[in-house]
């Protein structure tokens, strides 16, 4: 295992052992959440806990059916605590998320969660948000006029492309996103709130006032930020 995913994998152990049998659990999507959620698929076989999952994507649909977790959706049950990665976070715990197209169906499970709970390892901590493009998720008909927008706003948005696929990347939702870079990002809540309004916009990638909590791996162990710490 790389030295980055054995802090993937530190940061998942803890946060798998941080939930509490009984509970339903929103599960986030990429790299760092698929430790989570293999760490916790063990502990239900080991403890024979009573969990159900809420996934926020195909990918951690299909991860925590292998993990053998049972699942369920938002429309049965309410969220006792989702636990998900991020790109970046700031000092006030503010994110950009979005980097695996799966930012749309994370906000609302995450927003959902009584508590929200966020793994990175630690080169996602930053001072500014903003290095990070932020995702912009747009119905495709909206992808000229979208653009204009952001631009207008400062941005420098670019369609995101297919790695193993010709042409713009398909949302599990069925829709394109712009990858969007601002330079230092000074007030996340008010670019969140302007970027949804846009006509054609779907969700983005920007998290504010939402995370409780924070669990950074790095090399030399496991920190974590809480929000009622923080001052
Ligand atoms: O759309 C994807 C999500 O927002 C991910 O949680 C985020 O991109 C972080 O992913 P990773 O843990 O792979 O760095």
């Amino acid at each position: 295992m790389s030295n980055k995913n054995i802090l993937k994998d530190n940061v998942g152990k803890k946060a798998a052992d941080l939930i509490k049998d009984g509970q339903i659990v929103g599960l986030g999507t990429g790299s760092t959440t698929h430790y989570f959620i293999r760490h916790l698929g063990e502990r239900i076989k080991n403890e024979d806990l009573n969990i159900l999952g809420i996934p926020t994507s195909y990918q951690s649909l299909i991860i925590a059916r292998e993990a053998g977790i049972n699942t369920t959706t938002l429309d049965e049950y309410d969220i006792d605590i989702a636990v998900d990665g991020a790109d970046e976070v700031n000092q006030n715990l503010d994110l950009i998320k979005g980097g695996g197209a799966a930012h749309t169906l994370e906000k609302l499970v995450d927003s959902s969660a009584k508590e929200f709970v966020v793994i990175v390892d630690d080169s996602k901590m930053v001072r500014d948000l903003g290095e990070f493009p932020v995702p912009v998720e747009i119905i495709p008909e909206a992808l000229r006029v979208v653009k204009k927008s952001l631009i207008d706003m400062g941005g420098k948005p670019e369609l995101r492309m297919g790695v193993q696929k010709d042409g713009p990347v398909i949302t599990d939702n069925g829709n394109f996103i712009l990858d969007t870079k601002f330079e230092k990002i000074r007030n996340p809540q008010k670019l969140e709130k302007e970027l949804n309004i846009l006509p054609g916009v779907l969700e983005n990638g920007i998290f504010t006032d939402l995370v409780d909590k924070v669990i950074v791996g790095s090399p030399s162990g496991i920190k974590e930020i809480d929000r009622e710490d923080l001052i």
